[in-house]
This record gives C-alpha cells, structure tokens and sequence, in this order.
C-alpha cells in the first residue's frame, strides 16, 4: 500500500505539480491524472480561473469535447477551484496552479489561452477606470505567453479591450513573437446581447439571428451593424436608436444591477465559451468558423478593429470588410473610430513608454 502511495505520489507531482500540495490529504489524489493523457484534444490554459467568469468559464470548458487538458491558473483559490471541477465526469483532464511561480508551467504546451484575469468595474466606472490595474496584469500574463506558449492562441477577455489587446500586441512585438492573427480581442458579448435585444425586438428566437458587432468593446465603440442583420429585417429609427443604446450599454446594465458586487459574468462566460469553442475548431481546420473579433486590422486606419473573421490553423486567418454602412452607421463609426484610437494609443503607450 505505501509503495503504491509512493507510485500515485510521484506521478501526481509530475502531472499536476501545483496540484501537490492540496491533495497531500487524499489517498487517491492522482486518479484523475492517470489514464487521460492520450484523449485527443486541445490544451486550454485559462488564466483568472477562479473569478466571477474563471468559474463558469472553466466548468463550461471542461464540457468542451475538444479540449484534453485544462489549466486554471490564478493568484488566489486556483486549487479550490480545480479540485471543484476535476471532479466533472467529462473528458479534459483539469490541473490547477496558484501564483506567478507556477504561471510558466500553467502555459507549457498551450494550444489555447483564455484570459479573464483583472479587475471589474463597479457602477459610475467606465471600462477605462480598469486601465491602471489591469494593464500591468495583463503585461505579466503575455510575457509569460511569449515566453512558454509564444505559438498558442490568446482570448483577452481583460477590460478595458480597447486597450489590452494593443499591450499584448507590444509585449509579443518586445520578446519577438507577435502573430498578429493569433491574439484576439473578445467582443461576442456584444454579439450575444444584439442578438438577444434583436430578436426580442422581432419576436424571433435569438438563435435565428446573427447581428454582426464592429468596432471595439466600450461605449460608443461598439457599433451593432443593423442594417446587416441575419434574417434580413428593417427597424424604425425608434427602434435603431433604441437598440443601439442597448447594445453599447449592456455592460453598464449588468454593472448597475449588481450593484458593487461586479460585472456581466455569467454572459460572459457563456460568449466566451461561444468564441473560444470557434477558435478550437478553426484550430482543428473546420471549414467556414466566422466570428466577430477585435484584432489587428486594416478595415479602417486604426491598427486594431473588430469585425468578422474567419478562424483557422492559425487563428484569425482573414479578417472581413465592414460591408455597406447605411447613414446612421456611417456617423457611428466616425465616433467609434475617434475614442478607439485614442484606447490603442493608451495601450500602445504602456509599454512602449
Ligand atoms: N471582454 C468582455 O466582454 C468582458 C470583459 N470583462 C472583464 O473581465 C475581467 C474579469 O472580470 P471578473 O471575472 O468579473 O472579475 P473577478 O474579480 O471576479 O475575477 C478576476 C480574477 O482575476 C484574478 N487575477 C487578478 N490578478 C491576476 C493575475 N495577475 N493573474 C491571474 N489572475 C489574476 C483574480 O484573482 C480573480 O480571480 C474584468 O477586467 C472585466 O472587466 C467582463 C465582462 C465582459
Ligand atoms: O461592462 C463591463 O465592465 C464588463 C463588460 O465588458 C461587459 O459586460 O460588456
């Protein structure tokens, strides 16, 4: 019996090193690490994996046929959390790891990186306000990226957006590493809200329709394109202006009604599921993967932009034109275009400063 504890002991350290330390109290600790090894599937590393969306992003992962292994990495109750989850009877194997000494091994051999780390905003707060604090943390998280994982794709969660994803871009540019097509900005929250408000609008089940949302992620930023809506369909100005405000203050909605305790996490984890499940099957080559992102673009004279893109072998693989705007759009855009150049620049400034 010792020497077997022996056994189960040292294949535990080796495969769920940060693991070690909470499951010195189970006999059969390293069950969960002994026979999955070879399932087929992508290596997922989620980094904030114990917050208000690491956690139900991390459950939602874990059901995700195509993934093999999941890391959750985080500063504080990483291991609670994995433990939680590990214990889900789906086939990715979960590990946990806690703190920056363990960060290097949580993005070893990552197909895919999620990361929701940072703080959120609480109400009379603008997306901006998170800069100061989230900015270096999400500096931290791409140096390790570059570093352990340089060919993995990244979902940057991190508000504000508009910004961290010109930092991440800067930080992989600085170690020499920067695939413009494999960093991606998470905007399908905003997608998910304009198809939900949309379809309420039209009395149609959200799942019929496709609203395609450009620009970034904040305010005026987010620019619903409800001309282009999936099926076709025409709006009273009422109802444009009606939905537009919706759309571009849906997070503030959450926000306010949560009152202190935090922002969207819920949707989010669930948009971010969507996106991230699309980037594992372009990743797997499936043909025809379009989402909306934000990402290094030259759809406009911005350097970053969302739009459709359509997703591959090596992430954003081609990014879509704007298409017809009609006149409303058109305004839209130009007030998009002046604040979002004003975010990248901010982001692009952190580092290069
Ligand atoms: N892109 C989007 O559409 C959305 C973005 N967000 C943003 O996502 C971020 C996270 O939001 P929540 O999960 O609600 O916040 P939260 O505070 O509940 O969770 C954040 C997690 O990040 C962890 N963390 C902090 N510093 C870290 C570091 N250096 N390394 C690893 N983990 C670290 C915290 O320990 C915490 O567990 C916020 O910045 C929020 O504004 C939120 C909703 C939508
Ligand atoms: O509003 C926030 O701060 C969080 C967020 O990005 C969203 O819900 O769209």
């Amino acid at each position: 019996m010792e020497q077997t504890n022996q056994r189960i002991a040292k294949i535990s350290a080796h495969l769920c090193p940060s693991n070690s330390q909470m499951e010195e109290s189970f006999g059969l600790r390293s069950a969960n690490c002994r026979a999955k090894g070879g399932s087929p599937g992508f290596k997922v590393a989620i980094l904030g994996a114990a917050g208000g969306i690491g956690q139900p992003l991390a459950m939602l992962m874990k059901m995700n046929p195509l993934v093999s292994v999941l890391h959750l990495y985080d500063v504080v109750n990483a291991p609670g959390v994995t433990a939680d989850i590990s214990h889900m009877d789906t086939g990715a194997v979960v590990r946990g790891f806690l703190g920056q000494p363990q960060l290097e091994s949580a993005l070893t051999g990552m197909d895919l990186v999620i990361i929701p780390a940072g703080v959120p905003r609480k109400p009379g707060m603008t997306r901006d306000d998170l800069f100061n604090i989230n900015a270096g943390i999400v500096r931290t998280l791409c140096e390790g990226i570059a570093k352990c994982c340089p060919r993995a794709v990244v979902n940057l969660i991190s508000n504000p957006v508009n910004s961290t994803v010109p930092i991440a871009a800067e930080v992989f540019k600085k170690a020499g590493t920067y695939d413009p097509k494999r960093l991606l900005g998470v905007t399908m929250l905003d997608v998910v809200r304009a198809n939900t408000f949309v379809a309420e609008v039209l009395g149609l089940d959200p799942r019929e329709v496709d609203v395609p949302v450009v620009g970034g992620h904040a305010g005026v930023t987010i620019l619903p394109l409800l001309s282009q809506v999936k099926p076709p369909s025409s709006f009273t100005p009422d109802e444009v202006e009606y939905l537009t405000n919706r759309i571009q203050n849906g997070g503030t909605e959450v926000v306010e009604a949560k009152a202190g305790a935090g922002s969207a996490t819920l949707s989010m984890a669930y948009s971010a599921v969507k996106f991230a499940d699309a980037c594992l099957r372009g990743l797997r080559g499936d043909a025809g993967v379009v989402e909306c992102a934000f990402v290094a673009s030259e759809v406009t004279e911005l350097p970053f932009f969302a739009s459709k893109v359509r997703l591959g072998r090596n992430g954003a693989e081609e990014v879509f034109q704007l298409g017809p705007l009609n006149e409303y759009e058109r305004v839209g855009l130009e007030k998009a275009k002046k604040e979002l150049a004003a975010s990248i620049q901010k982001g692009i400034s952190f580092i290069r400063k």
